[in-house]
């Protein structure tokens, strides 16, 4: 009799609106639980892409930077420091009165009736581009990435199977040469493609 009276007491509405409450709040708990570590699992990921695109930012800006002042002539030698811009300017300019001289040298071979006077002439003609030449005029023939184009200064001539390429390879070994890969063939074969092909 006490049984029954008890369970219709744990029936009654008192105890059902509590098992309700009780139900309501490990649920919510439950909720609330679930709802922390789906945000933790979100949270890290959002955090590590932030860091990771603000590296990248960084990165590029770095980058950029870096390639403004290589590749920006008048940009990246005003950055540089006086001696530095005193020795970038000189060589570009002995590379171009080494260049001149050469080409020159290959137009009197080209044309052997030209006489002296002429000649003289020219050369007079070249040292006045010479010291005319501003550092803008310059900069049209340097790539910062390849260096100074320019032609070259010693040119190896030879028969077929007279052993040129033994010599050419030969000559690369040296620090200070720099050697074409494969053989230009510019007197014999690309001659109309002009000196600025050549260069
Ligand atoms: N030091 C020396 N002594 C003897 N022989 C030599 C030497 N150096 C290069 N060779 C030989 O020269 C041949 C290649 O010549 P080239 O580089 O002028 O060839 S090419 O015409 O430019 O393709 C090539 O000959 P083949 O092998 O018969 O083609 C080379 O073996």
């Amino acid at each position: 009799m006490a049984f029954w009276s008890s369970t219709s007491v744990f029936t009654s509405k008192v105890p059902r609106k509590i098992l309700f409450m009780f139900t309501l709040s490990l649920s919510v708990t439950y909720l609330f639980y679930s709802l922390m570590s789906c945000y933790n699992s979100l949270q890290f990921p959002l955090q590590e892409n932030y860091a990771y695109q603000g590296r990248l930012v960084t990165e590029e800006t770095t980058f950029v930077t870096l390639r403004e002042k290589l590749y920006s002539t008048s940009q990246g030698l005003s950055e540089f420091t006086e001696t530095e811009r005193t020795t970038a300017v000189s060589t570009a300019r002995d590379h171009a009165e080494a260049e001149q001289r050469t080409v020159e040298w290959i137009r009197s071979q080209a044309s052997p009736t030209k006489s002296a006077a002429a000649y003289r002439t020219t050369a007079l003609e070249r040292e006045h581009q010479e010291l005319s030449t501003t550092d803008s005029e310059l900069r049209v023939n340097c790539t910062m990435d390849y260096g100074v184009k320019k032609l070259p200064q010693a040119i190896i001539i030879g028969v077929k199977k007279g052993g040129t390429r033994a010599l050419l390879e030969a000559l690369r070994v040296h620090p200070d040469v720099r050697a074409v890969g494969n053989e230009p063939h510019f007197f014999d074969r690309n001659y109309e493609k002009g000196l600025d092909w050549y260069r």
